[in-house]
Order: C-alpha cells, then structure tokens, then sequence
C-alpha cells in the first residue's frame, strides 16, 4: 500500500490530500543522500545501493509526513454531542518518531485520556493526531505537550491526560549506549490536576485488563 510507485501513502488518511513523494523532493533528497553514501566510503553505483538514495528519500518524507497534516482538523472532522462524562482513555498507542537531535527513531508508547465536555471524538482520531506529530522531527516533551494542546484547544474537555514511554535509539545504538532505559513523559490539563483523577487514570493505564 505505501510501497507503489505513484505511491500517495496518505490515502488512508481520506481528507486529507498532500502529495509528500514530490518528485522533485525525492530526487533532491536522493543526491544528497548519495553524496553522504559516497563520503562514508560506499560505491553508490553496486546493485544494492543504486536505488537506495531514492528509496531513503522517499522514506524520511513518510517518516516526516506529520508536517502536512493538521491534527485540529482531523479531531474536529469526527466530534460528537454527547453526555458521557467519565474518562475516555486510549492506551498502548504505538508511537514512532524521529529525535530531532540525531535523526534517530524513538519509540514506545502513548496513553491518552480526556474527560468529555458535552463532545465525545471518534476513537481513531486520537491515535491520528498522535501520528500527525510524532511523524516530524521532535524530541519526546514536545511531543507530549502538542497532543495534550490540541486534545485540549480543539474538544474543550473537562481535562486531558498524555503519558508517552519511549526509548531513544540515540541512547541505545549510539552515545551512551543504554539499552533498557525508557523516558516517560506526561502532559495533563484541566481535571487530571485533581490527584484522584489523576490516580485514577494512571491506575488504568497500567492494568493488563486485555492482555
Ligand atoms: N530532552 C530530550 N533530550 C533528547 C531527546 N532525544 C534525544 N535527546 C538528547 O539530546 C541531547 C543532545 O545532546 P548533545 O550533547 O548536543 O549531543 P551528543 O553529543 O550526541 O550527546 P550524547 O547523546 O550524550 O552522545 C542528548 O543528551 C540526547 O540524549 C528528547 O526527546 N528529549
Ligand atoms: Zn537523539
């Protein structure tokens, strides 16, 4: 599906029309790309590396597609009226990103929460938006912070949760080499001040209720 040639790998995101495989782009992105791949001493013209310019170039536009994309419209394209007033969370969200320091993927988890204000927004918007930003340069506060703001400013809940656990492969595969060492980082508005509240959410987030 996003491997094709003419590939527009947003088709799956419907209303939203952006054409990131730009040709232009691509071809840009690969000669620079070839160029790193001759400084580090490959022969860019052997079989396995002749299309690899083109190929890493079209896969940091994906990795870095979140730019064309606005997470306000997406959560306001699928927002209902509706009573319910508990906690809505959505957990174990896969988050991938790139650190904007090295370049290098971070990864792991986001667990989302927000208290209903008269609106309720449709289940899978929530992992959307968090791909709309984790899908562009960052470093994992910022991250956290821009998903609780636009929970927040767009649905006008009664409060917002964001905890993110990922691991730094600037940490693991380089630097200082630390495998096991995961970040946590957490965002709250709103309700989610109150510690029971609070409590509550974090108690939820780390029962293996389906697993
Ligand atoms: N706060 C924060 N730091 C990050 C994130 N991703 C990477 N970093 C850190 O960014 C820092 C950049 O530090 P520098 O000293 O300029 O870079 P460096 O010489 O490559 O550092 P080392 O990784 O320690 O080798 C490092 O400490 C990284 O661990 C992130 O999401 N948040
Ligand atoms: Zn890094």
């Amino acid at each position: 599906m996003i491997h094709s040639d003419n590939d527009d790998f947003f088709e799956d995101s419907g209303y939203i029309k952006i054409d990131r495989y730009n040709q232009e782009r691509t071809t840009k992105i690969a000669s620079h790309y070839k160029e790193i791949l001759n400084e580090i001493g490959e022969d860019t013209s052997r079989d396995g590396l002749l299309k690899t310019p083109e190929r890493y170039a079209k896969a940091l536009q994906f990795l870095t597609h979140g730019y064309d994309l606005n997470a306000e419209e997406i959560l306001r394209s699928a927002m209902f009226e509706e009573e319910y007033s508990q906690m809505v969370i959505v957990k174990d969200i896969e988050v991938y990103s790139l650190c904007e320091h090295h370049i290098i993927p971070f990864f792991g988890k986001a667990h989302i929460a927000y208290i209903p204000n008269g609106h309720i927004v449709g289940l899978s918007k929530i992992p959307r938006i968090v791909d709309v930003f984790a899908r562009r340069l960052q470093v994992q506060e910022r991250l956290t912070n821009e998903i609780r703001d636009c929970i927040q400013n767009t649905l006008n809940p009664a409060g917002v949760a964001v905890v993110l656990e990922c691991k730094h492969m600037c940490m693991s595969m380089r630097g200082i080499q630390k495998q096991n060492s995961v970040t946590t980082t957490s965002a709250f508005t709103g309700e989610f001040a109150n510690d029971r509240t609070r409590s509550e959410f974090l108690r939820l987030i780390a029962a293996d209720l389906y697993k």
